[in-house]
């Protein structure tokens, strides 16, 4: 019960979080369904195999998980040992709560600006979601952190190419994308504050 807890609703946030950050940036979009329909090809769905060539979608899930990571607050932790962080001393038993949201969007980790969508800025850097780049840790790190970060990137991937692949997306009303609404709600863990609401309009690969 706790590793669907776990799974399925984390992935679930993670999922809106992205749809919405690549529909608040058209830019984004456009150049993410240039890379997503020119390695599908001509067909009617996305294969698995398909998504190893998308690096550009790599990119935008690693951008979008660094700004909008649905665990705010990992599991908290408690100190076994006397050891110092950052010129402060931790002693046996102080209770530590790590701030994902914060790693992510530091300004000393991510220089150039660091609170705005550029997937592009992970062409020049070396991540994985393994826990051993403290540059930012979504999935946690170290014996506790989530064993399902690879499922979870894998689906995210898979699901974002499939939708982008066959819809364009824009928000209702005639609303302007780049004012979509990125308010986030709760504490250890970060949902939109409200539902994301888009209008899919098919594309033909025929044609
Ligand atoms: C985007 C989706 C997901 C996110 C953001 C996420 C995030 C996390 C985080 C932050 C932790 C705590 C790590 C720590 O404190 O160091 C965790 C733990 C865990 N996750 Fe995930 N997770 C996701 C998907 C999944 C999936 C798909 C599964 C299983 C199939 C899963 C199973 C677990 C389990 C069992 C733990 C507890 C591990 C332990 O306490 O030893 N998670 N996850």
């Amino acid at each position: 019960m706790n590793v669907l807890d776990g799974a399925i609703d984390t992935t679930a946030t993670t999922m809106v979080w992205a749809m919405s950050a690549i529909v608040k940036n058209p830019r984004v979009m456009q150049k993410l369904q240039n890379e997503i329909r020119s390695c599908v090809g001509r067909k009617a769905r996305v294969d698995e195999s398909d998504i190893t060539k998308m690096t550009y979608l790599k990119m935008v899930v690693k951008e979008s998980i660094r700004l909008y990571p649905h665990v705010s607050f990992l599991i908290g932790r408690e100190c076994v040992s006397h050891c110092q962080i950052g010129g402060y001393d931790i002693l046996p038993g102080t209770k530590i709560m790590i701030n994902s949201w914060g790693i992510g969007r530091d300004p000393r980790t991510w220089k150039e600006s660091p609170t705005e969508f550029r997937p592009e800025r992970f062409e020049n850097i070396q991540f994985d979601f393994g826990g051993n780049h403290f540059e930012m840790i979504p999935f946690g790190g170290g014996r506790r952190a989530c064993p399902g970060y690879n499922l979870a990137i894998s689906t995210i991937e898979f699901m974002i190419a499939s939708l982008l692949y066959s819809f364009n997306w824009n928000t209702p009303d005639g609303a302007k994308n780049e004012d979509l609404d990125m308010q986030g709600a709760g504490n250890k863990s970060i949902r939109r504050a409200k539902p994301l609401c888009l209008v899919p309009s098919k594309y033909n690969w025929q044609d």
